[in-house]
């Protein structure tokens, strides 16, 4: 590892740590996560050494439902921490800086969603985000920054990137061990089938990757939105925005082409739903044929029980299995049967498996699955599929360059 971490910081500092709480939010109501537990350990180990805590972290994105305040993850996060976590409403303003000097040795603070500051957003390079108000008014206020945030490390966005040119940078115990297992992994090669399972709701990401990954993957079955974009590039009815939905649309625009391109050329290692799940007037799950949509009308929550059973016969057959993304809304268990289906092969095979994807860790401790039955669950999603592609990520690569 080409990072410094944190046994190369001296204690009792003034450290600004990044870390990735983005979780789900249901009815305005931010829901823990693993990411809380395992950022959890970088704040507790920091703040035990006396050093005077200062977090930062994002929620959503700019327009979305789930672009909310970090007031509520703040009280999350301590209480996986086992310490108060104050919270201020402002990021690098005079409120927000009034509450970093009032801090004591030991003393946890949570500042505002980062993203709600105009400076962080816009992708660019470091040398460029180092130079943007937001670093060079925080950084005044730190002897160091820590990186915790692995989940992020593909954005470059300033809170990401521009720190480690301004300020001395160590990686957290997050960042140290999801960069350690992941790396490792993209190494690893396979003498059988490796299959990776494709939902969630950030089909850019992973549409993106996908000819990279294409000396990694024999196969990939897909699910969720992804799922349906390439069922609609296949010339089905599906894979658009109805009832003010905002999954497809923007999405279909930026990859149409990609997509097309995918199934024309390797159409035999992808997999797609036969049959696929919605909420009937009755308010139970209900399934249709793909070939018998004649019209969307509705959202489809979840992939049918013929593909779930076709994606499980894929999945016994596989010597290593990736998944990356849910394929259906597990959080309501009427559509958990895809994501959950899938997750019981895997745990009932000995294949190799690496479950990530912001939200789809948490189907496992939600149906009861254990996470030893899995080689490794991370809680990246992104950032994951981009180390398999052996692709840098940009957060890593300023943490490696300052490195000392
Ligand atoms: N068909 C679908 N309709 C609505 N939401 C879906 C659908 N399929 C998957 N999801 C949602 O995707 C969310 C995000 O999944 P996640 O694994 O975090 O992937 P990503 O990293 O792409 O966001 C899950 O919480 C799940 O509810
Ligand atoms: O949750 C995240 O990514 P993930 O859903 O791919 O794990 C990160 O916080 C990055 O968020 P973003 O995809 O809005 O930049």
């Amino acid at each position: 590892m080409s990072f410094n971490t944190l046994d190369d910081l001296e204690p009792g500092q003034r450290v600004l740590v990044r870390l990735d709480l983005n979780s789900p939010v249901e009815d305005g109501t931010v829901q823990d996560n693993r990411r809380f537990e395992r950022h959890a350990e970088t704040v507790r180990e920091l703040a035990e050494r006396g050093d005077r805590v200062v977090c930062m972290a994002h929620q959503g994105r700019p327009g979305d439902d789930d672009f909310v305040s970090l007031r509520q993850h703040a009280d999350i996060l301590a209480e996986h921490v086992g310490r108060d976590v104050r919270f201020v409403p402002d990021t690098y303003g005079p409120e927000a800086i009034e509450a970093i000097d009032d801090l004591d040795a030991g003393e946890v603070l949570l500042l505002e969603n980062v993203r709600m500051c105009e400076d962080e957003l816009p992708e660019a390079d470091p040398e460029e985000k180092s130079k943007c108000e937001l670093v060079r008014t925080l950084a005044a206020e730190f002897d160091a920054y820590v990186n915790d945030a692995y989940s992020a490390a593909h954005r470059k966005h300033a809170s990401l990137v521009g720190f480690p040119l301004v300020l001395p940078s160590y990686a957290g115990r997050v960042m140290e061990s999801e960069y350690g297992a992941n790396t490792a992994i993209a190494s690893r090669t396979f003498d059988g089938q490796v299959t990776m399972v494709v939902g969630g709701t950030k089909a850019t990401d992973v549409i993106g990757v996908m000819n990279a990954l294409d000396e990694k993957v024999d196969r990939f079955l897909l699910g969720g939105i992804a799922g349906e974009l390439f069922l609609r590039a296949a010339g089905y009815p599906v894979g658009e925005d109805v009832e003010g939905m905002d999954l497809f649309d923007d999405q279909w625009e930026q990859n149409a082409d990609t997509i097309r391109a995918l199934l024309e050329e390797r159409g035999d290692q992808i997999t797609l739903a036969t049959d696929l799940a919605y909420e009937d007037a009755e308010g139970e799950r209900a399934e249709v044929l793909v070939e018998d949509v004649e019209e969307k009308t509705q959202g489809f929550l979840d992939v049918g029980t013929d593909t779930v059973a076709a994606y499980d016969d894929v999945v016994r057959d596989s010597e290593a299995v990736f998944v990356k993304g849910a394929l259906g809304l597990f959080e309501d268990e009427r559509f958990s049967v895809g994501t959950v289906g899938v997750l019981e092969a895997i745990a009932e095979t000995d294949c190799f498996s690496v479950v990530g994807g912001g939200d789809t860790s948490r189907a496992i401790e939600m149906y009861g699955l254990s996470e030893d039955d899995f080689s490794h669950v991370s809680i990246a999603g992104g950032a994951y599929i981009r180390a398999l592609t052996g692709e840098p990520l940009p957060a890593v690569e300023v943490l490696e360059a300052e490195a000392n």
